[in-house]
């Protein structure tokens, strides 16, 4: 048997052992576990995977290679990847590139063979928690004291935010958005360039002033990484916006909006990852299977006291998954009707946001 040359070390010193793909360096993560069985190259590419080393449950990854067409951003800044069985040799006539090439590329370390059903269990049980991952010969007591000195960085969304605002246009555009950029994932755009919204796309800072100049029909907020609560100033910008235009908010989002109007979020224990979330649409009296990426929720107790009504439920735990103000013409949802990867199942959300914005415009 091949020697492993690679591990994983947990502060309470569990070790897992396994081989390297992608980049070769040290990296501390906060560990996550993502039950997609397909969408590698989008979990890989989607920023709210920042400083998080995830877990594929499905056993083989890699297989399709990467596609030009199929990033979620061009610069990936997931954490690392951990999988089962790593294919190297893809088979695919989309792809141009290998997984473990392109995080090589972005500096993405990546450790296969390792038992995954056993530290998804783990991960389970003990909740998400920070892991290092390193070279085999790192000792049990070396790595546990470079845990215990290295705390996850709390600066992800200006990491992953763009630093200038930029324009995604389309043909005949009926509608224009402001959308605000915390890590936004390229098929939230692709999905409201396909509904006639020509984008304008603002860093996470942008002021409320700001955005009034550019006289959106909509405002837009979008997933990112880390706790909703290190970016206050995105709280701040939506609270001053309160009721002055159609907004709409997805995961990260979603928290933000929440936050604004005085609710509460709390980490749940290992988070929801995955294509087969089954959410309850409390107004329609519809079940949705989601995609989910998230750690944070909204405390639904929290949301007693604010105008905002629960509109979405999730089915497995019973946590907030939507809420709605219609005076206020604002929703949002805490799980991705943009899907990539994920069923499609709740892309009328975005149908909903352009019935918003097309009452406030009338038939003009
Ligand atoms: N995908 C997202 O936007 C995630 C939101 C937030 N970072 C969380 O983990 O809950």
């Amino acid at each position: 048997m091949k020697k492993f040359n690679r591990k994983l070390i947990f502060e309470d010193g569990n070790e897992y052992l396994g081989y390297s793909f992608g980049d070769t360096g040290d990296k501390v993560c906060e560990i996550v576990f993502n039950t997609s069985m397909v969408g590698y190259q989008e979990i890989l590419s989607d920023p709210s995977y920042t400083y998080q080393a995830v877990v594929m449950t499905y056993p083989l990854i890699g297989n399709y290679g990467m596609a030009e067409d199929d990033y979620e951003t061009k610069h990936p800044s997931l954490g690392a990847f951990i999988v089962g069985e790593y294919n190297d040799t893809p088979s695919n006539f989309r792809s141009t590139a290998t997984l473990g090439e392109v995080m090589k590329q972005y500096g993405i370390p990546g450790i296969y063979g390792v038992d995954t059903r056993k530290l998804t269990r783990y991960i389970r049980n003990f909740g998400s928690r920070k892991v290092l991952i390193t070279d085999v010969s790192t000792t049990k007591e070396d790595g546990m004291k470079i845990l215990e000195k290295t705390d996850i960085p709390t600066d992800a969304v200006s990491k992953v935010s763009p630093k200038e605002s930029y324009h995604a246009n389309t043909q005949n555009p009926k509608f224009h958005i402001v959308a605000i950029d915390c890590g936004m994932k390229q098929n939230i755009v692709r999905s409201l360039n396909k509904r006639k919204c020509a984008v304008t796309v603002v860093p996470y800072n942008t002021t409320a002033e700001y955005i009034r100049k550019l006289s959106p029909d909509g405002v837009f907020i979008s997933n990112g990484p880390g706790d909703p609560g290190d970016v206050p100033e995105v709280i701040e910008t939506i609270r001053k916006l309160h009721g002055e235009y159609p907004t709409f908010g997805i995961c990260l989002g979603h928290q933000i909006i929440c936050l604004s109007y005085g609710a509460q979020c709390y980490k749940l224990k290992f988070g929801h990852r995955g294509g087969n979330h089954p959410v309850k649409n409390m107004q329609a009296g519809k079940i949705e299977i989601t995609s989910q990426n998230h750690s944070y929720a909204v405390d639904s107790d929290s949301l007693k006291n604010t105008p905002l009504e629960i509109t979405h439920i999730n089915l497995l735990d019973n946590t907030v998954e939507g809420v709605a103000c219609e005076k206020d013409k604002v929703f949002s949802v805490q799980y991705h009707p943009e899907s990539a990867p994920g069923p499609e199942d709740s892309g009328y959300l975005f149908d909903r946001f352009i019935e918003m914005m097309q009452e406030v415009k009338g038939d003009a």
